[in-house]
Parts: C-alpha cells; structure tokens; sequence
C-alpha cells in the first residue's frame, strides 16, 4: 500500500519508478564484476546520460578508482535509489537481497557500500580500524550536543566511553538485580490482573517496563517513571515514539521534505502527536533532570543516589573541566530512546516466537526450574545466564529479528582501504549487513527457517564460527554500552514470565506472520506495533506464581 507521504515524495517517487524499470533491464550487466572493464553497450550510454540528471549523486572519476562496482546499477547512479526502499521502510531486505544476487561486497549509493562477511565486519567496527562515525549520526544530536552514540572521530569516543560504559558494567551489582526483579513482579502483577481480559500487547507493556528499568538508573529512584503500573504522560510519549519509528527514515533522508511537511501541519494546527514525541521526550528528559537538581538543592555533587545523573555531575573532561549539564542531559536523553525501544522490540520478539513454539517454552521452563534459587526465591541472574537452552533460543531471535536496523554506517578512514582486493577510497560511507551476516547460508544452514537448536551441542570452533556472524549489538570498539543492563533484563523477565505462564498469539488478534515482519525503521519495529499475546496461568508453577503474586500485593499495598 502506498502510503501518503511516499507519493508526497515526488524526487523519489519518479526517481525509484524508472530505476525499478531499468535496473531489471540491466540486472545481466550489473552482474559484471567491474563497470569499468565492461564493454559499451546502447544500454549503459542512455543510462549514464539519463544519470547526470541526478544532481550531486555522481562521484567524481578519481572518487570512483577501484569503488566497487558490483550491485545494483542505479545504486551507482543516485542516492536517491536506496533513499526509496529507506522510507518505504524496505532498507534492510533489499540490502540483504542484492548480496545474495552480487556477493559480499555492494555499492549501495555513489559514495556508499555494504559488506557481509565477518572478516569485513570486524576490519570496519573492530578497535584497530579506527573508523568513525558517519553523519548519519548527526541526527542524533540533541540539545546541541553529542552523546556517546553520536560522537562520529573515533579518539573524542574513546575518552567519553570510559565514563558511560564504567556505569553500565556496575549494573552487574546485586541492587540493580533486585530493582528489575521488582520490575518483573509489576509486569506479573499487571498481567494477573488482566487474566480473562483481552490479550496483553507485549510489545507496549515491555517498553513499559524497559523504560521504568533505564529511567531507575539515570535518575534515580525518587525521580524515576512508573510506567508499569500508572498510565500517565509517559505512556503517550513512548506510544508516539512507537510510530515517529515510521517517520525516521523521511526525517533523516530527506531533512528539508520532513521540516517542510512540519511545518505545514504546524502551521494548519494539525501536527500529530508522532511528529513531536522526539520533543516530547527531550522536555521530559530536562524537567526530571531539573527535578533531581532541586530535590539535592542544586548541589550537583550529591552522591547518595548512584544514577547516571549523578555520576556525570561528579566526572570531568580529560582537562579536569566538569562535563557541561547540556551534554549530560543530552547522554540521558540517549540512554533513554537507546534503553527503551532495543529492549522492547527483542523481548517482543522472542515472547512471539515463543507464543508460536509452544515445545520451546517447556524446554525452558524445565530448564529454569532446574536451576538453584536464591532466597529471595528466584535463580540469580548469574545462573540464568548460564543456561544454554534460553540462551540458544534467545539468540536464534536475535538472528532472525535483530533489534536494530543496521544503520552503524561508518567512514572509511583517510588513504583507503583494501578490502578483498577492492580498494575503496577514503570518505566512503561502509556498514556491515546484520540481516545479511545473519542469513548467511555458508554459516547458518537453512537460514530462513527459524531453528534454536542450531545453536546447542557445537564443538567450541563451531560455535566460534556462528558467533563471528552474529552482532545483535554491533561489534568492537562502539559495541552496546547496554549490552549486559539489556541481557539482565530479558533474562530475568523471560525466565520469570514462562515458569509461571504458557502463552499464545490471540488467533483472534491482527497479530499474524506479516504484522511482525519487521519494518527497516531505526530499530527494526514490527509493522503492526504491536504483539497481541495471551497469559494462562501454570496452576503448579512450582511456588513461584503465588509468591509472585504475594509480593505483588504487599508492595502495592
Ligand atoms: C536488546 C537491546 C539492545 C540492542 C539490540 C542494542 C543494540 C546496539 C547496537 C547495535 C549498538 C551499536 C551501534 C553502532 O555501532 O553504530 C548500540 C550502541 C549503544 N547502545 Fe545499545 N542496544 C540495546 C540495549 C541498550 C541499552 C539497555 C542501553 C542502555 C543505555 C544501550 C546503550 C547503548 C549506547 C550508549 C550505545 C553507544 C555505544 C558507543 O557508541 O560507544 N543499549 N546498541
């Protein structure tokens, strides 16, 4: 279905009609190792006249020596071709087909290329390459300032890391166990609650918890959100966050085209909500950071709380200068968009999948309950971790629905590089293809059919091998900084909701296999944004359920 702002999009609209005709016209020559070496034809004349027309999209001759010229043609012509399957949402796929039709490594733009292999993946993100961001990036910045995520030179992220990522290894500590624990026994009570009624969306009650878990430790817990429980302000906002998802590929490939419709709407009084909720969040963002800073009397050294917030006001620059509070409100509102919808879409995810393997849940439950408790009646997380047959399972998810979109662009660095023998100039925006890495078929055998077990019982060099092309959170030097907050927090909601329930798509729900195909949004959300499950309740829940919903009641009460 087109939809209105893909035929608002004029440029790319006709742009992306006669490429779609022309490209299947040349897809015989495309498939030529080199456009170089290739002879002349009546073809490839009409198509180099008709692409000068394409402004500012050629590279210059020097700019293309040695670019590979494998892919689809009109990639090479304009940048406009890929812009047209971004905002159709169809990036990803697309991406992921041409490398099946032209090899590991594709130009996907004039000065753009894609690779899949993991050799290629670890040469660009690994720590030695010392790569930078792309401007990509740019959009990310909030309040004037860079957070981690949006630093692009790779030495200013090096310093900054220390900081962000020496908070997110702390969260290995008991207290921040508990505090998702209790977490865990809101989204218990919540579904207790609704037992009987319709089916739960999973995918808005995890970002509910996801987002109640990440604003604990930036703010606190006196200043953090309730979401879980309350449906208050927040819930609006990360709703809307939900379908602006659909706007970012417009707003980012088209900056002016999406300032431009703003404004239109502003100014008929019509903006929908989805449109601001990026602002919507940022001023949340500030008022609670105001909120901390009046509560301590505005003494930015205050260390009772071991937030974010806190450690930020109490670290320095390199130059001992303290950090600016734009920057640090900026890092927050980064941790809270970063934390929130990750979490959300790949619990989803593995919830659905799941609902659709009912032999998988017992597995896992059998599992869990296999494991020792520890007094406050529940396995540690330590001992989740460990065990293989949720891990399997979990992974294969990540495999098939990654929770980001693949968008980790970064610059080929100055002098170039070789990459198989492919020597690609400096400034060339390159990224490696998770979905591609993912659905490798000389890796992963039968890699359209979703198979946990592939994951148990390999050799450790097997294991090797499948882990090498398996980069959920990105690899090397920018890897997740949230990699274990997010791990503790699936595997803690995971194992505490199937030993206590068995779940179900609602056969009744407009959940079905084509409204959890995934969009090619930022964060890779499923078109229907939503995930309509049911809850029964396991009547001999080994204890657990009515402990859960004992402890439930005493802290509600
Ligand atoms: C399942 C959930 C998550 C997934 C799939 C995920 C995925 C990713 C990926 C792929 C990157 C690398 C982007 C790139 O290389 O360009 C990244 C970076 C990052 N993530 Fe996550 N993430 C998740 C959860 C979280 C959580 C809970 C936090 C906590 C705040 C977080 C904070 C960050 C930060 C700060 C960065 C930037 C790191 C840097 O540039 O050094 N993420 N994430």
């Amino acid at each position: 279905m087109w939809r209105l702002r893909d035929l608002l999009n004029l440029k790319s609209f006709s742009a992306a009609i006669w490429t779609l005709l022309i490209e299947e016209l040349l897809i015989f020559g495309a498939r030529q190792p080199s456009l170089d070496n290739r002879p002349w034809s009546p073809q490839l004349l009409l198509i180099s006249m008709v692409s000068s027309n394409f402004a500012g999209s050629m590279e210059t001759r020097s700019q293309r020596v040695g670019f590979p010229d494998v892919g689809p043609f009109l990639c090479k012509l304009s940048r406009y071709y890929i812009s047209f399957f971004d905002i159709s949402l169809q990036r990803t796929e697309k991406i992921r087909e041409w490398h099946i039709r032209y090899g590991p490594i594709i130009c996907i733009g004039p000065k753009e290329v894609s690779v899949a292999t993991p050799t290629l993946m670890r040469e660009i993100y690994g720590s030695a390459g010392g790569y930078a961001k792309s401007k990509y990036f740019d959009h990310f910045v909030a309040y004037g300032e860079r957070a981690l995520f949006a630093i692009r030179p790779y030495e200013d992220h090096r310093e900054r890391r220390k900081v962000i990522a020496s908070f997110y290894h702390d969260v290995s500590k008991a207290s921040v166990e508990n505090h998702i624990n209790e977490r865990v026994d809101r989204v218990i009570g919540q579904i207790d609650r609704r037992q009987g009624d319709p089916p739960i969306d999973v995918f808005s009650l995890t970002s509910h918890f996801a987002f109640d878990i990440i604003s604990r430790l930036l703010y606190g817990k006196r200043h953090c959100s309730r979401t879980i429980g309350v449906d208050g302000e927040e819930r609006q906002i990360l709703h809307d966050l939900k379908k602006a998802q659909l706007w970012g590929p417009v707003k980012f490939d088209m900056p002016s085209l999406y300032g431009f419709i703003r404004f239109l709407l502003s100014l008929l009084n019509c903006l929908p909500s989805p449109l601001h909720a990026d602002e919507d969040l940022m001023r949340w963002n500030y008022n609670k950071i105001n909120d901390v800073l009046a509560h301590s009397g505005g003494a930015t050294t205050d260390v009772r709380e071991d937030s974010l917030l806190h450690r930020l006001l109490n670290a320095t620059n390199p130059d001992g200068k303290k950090l600016s509070l734009n920057y640090i409100t900026s890092e927050l509102y980064d941790n809270l968009n970063a934390a929130e919808i990750t979490v959300a879409v790949s619990l989803t995810y593995i919830i659905y999948h799941l609902s659709e393997n009912p032999k998988w849940q017992t597995r896992i439950r059998e599992e869990i309950l296999g494991l020792p408790c520890e007094v406050n009646g529940f396995p540690s997380f330590t001992s989740i971790n460990s065990a293989p047959i949720m891990e399997a399972f979990i992974r294969e998810v990540y495999r098939v629905n990654p929770g980001t979109g693949g968008h980790a662009e970064r610059v080929v660095p100055s002098g170039g590089k070789i990459y198989d023998g492919i020597y690609i100039p400096e400034g060339i925006r390159i990224t490696a293809s998770t979905i591609a890495l993912h659905h490798d078929a000389t890796i992963f055998t039968s890699p359209d059919v979703f198979d946990p077990t592939r994951w148990l019982g390999r050799t450790p060099s097997q294991a090797r091998t499948l882990d090498r092309s398996l980069i959920p959170f990105g690899y090397g030097a920018r890897i997740c900084a949230g990699k274990l907050l997010a791990t503790m927090e699936i595997k803690l909601l995971i194992a505490r909701l199937y030993v206590r329930y068995e779940t179900r798509v609602d056969p009744c729900s407009k959940t079905t296999r084509q409204s959890m195909a995934q969009y090619a949004t930022h964060d890779s959300v499923p078109r229907g944004l939503r995930c309509d499950i049911t809850f029964h309740l396991i009547e001999d829940g080994n204890g657990e359920g009515q402990q859960t919903s004992e402890r439930v009641r005493v802290r509600e009460e």
